[in-house]
């Protein structure tokens, strides 16, 4: 737990002293790869993050998305330590949630439960090949795709992190409830990551 602490404080350094024109371009090169890949290309309804605190800023992405003809959603926070994905639109009104992050403002009738997304881009801290993720602390991700654990057919919709290169780490020690990414997009290019997702038959 120490060690995960403070890999994550030290990657949330690294990531915070990105220049504003480093940032744009990581984004903009992420956005190019995402558009390409068969992840994206197969899915309609696409969820993504409102950037906070120098993760990988998912707009160019989801205004590709968008542009592309797809559905948009962001992450809500529910009572139960869960994720919601609300419908957005660029201009959509926001509400900030209790750490701070922007969420669409609409009506909860436009709200998707996890499992209706056909691909969900994760922010993250840090990554490494086996596909865990190391995130804010929270387990927001985990407890909102637990299910996936349960059975390989339902390992849908697919995480796929976006990052910039330097969050790749050697070994990330993976824990019980850790739901791996399928794919991370990079500056550097999209790829698949070895799923060999421990408790997993
Ligand atoms: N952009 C973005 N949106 C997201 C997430 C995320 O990681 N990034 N989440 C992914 O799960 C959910 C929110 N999870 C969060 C978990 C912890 C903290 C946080 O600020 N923690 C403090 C310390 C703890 C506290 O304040 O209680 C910190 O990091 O300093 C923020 C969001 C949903 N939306
Ligand atoms: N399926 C689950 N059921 C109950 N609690 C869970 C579950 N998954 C994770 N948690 C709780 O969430 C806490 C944080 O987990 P972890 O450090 O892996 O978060 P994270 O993946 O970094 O965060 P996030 O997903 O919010 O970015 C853990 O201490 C764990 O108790």
């Amino acid at each position: 737990m120490i060690a995960r602490d403070r890999l994550r404080s030290t990657l949330r350094r690294r990531r915070a002293a990105l220049s504003a024109a480093e940032r744009q371009l990581a984004a903009q090169r992420v956005a190019r790869h995402l558009v390409k890949t068969p992840w994206f290309r197969a899915a309609q309804r696409i969820a993504g993050y409102h950037a906070v605190g120098g993760e990988l800023d998912a707009g160019p992405a989801l205004l590709a998305a968008l542009a592309a003809g797809k559905q948009v959603y962001l992450p809500v926070l529910a009572p139960d330590g869960r994720l919601w994905f609300q419908r957005w639109h660029p201009r959509m009104p926001m509400r900030r949630n209790r750490f701070g992050i922007p969420e669409p403002a609409a009506h909860p009738r436009h709200r998707l439960e996890a499992r209706a997304l056909d691909l969900v881009l994760t922010p993250l801290v840090g990554f490494d090949r086996a596909g865990n993720r190391l995130g804010m602390g929270g387990g927001f991700y985990d407890r909102t795709f637990a299910y996936q654990r349960l059975h390989r057919r339902w390992r849908r919709p697919p995480l796929i992190g976006l990052a910039y290169d330097f969050q790749e780490v050697n070994i990330l020690a993976s824990e019980p409830w850790d739901v791996p990414l399928a794919g991370i997009v990079l500056p550097a290019g999209a790829r698949r990551l070895e799923t060999g997702a421990a408790g997993l038959p």
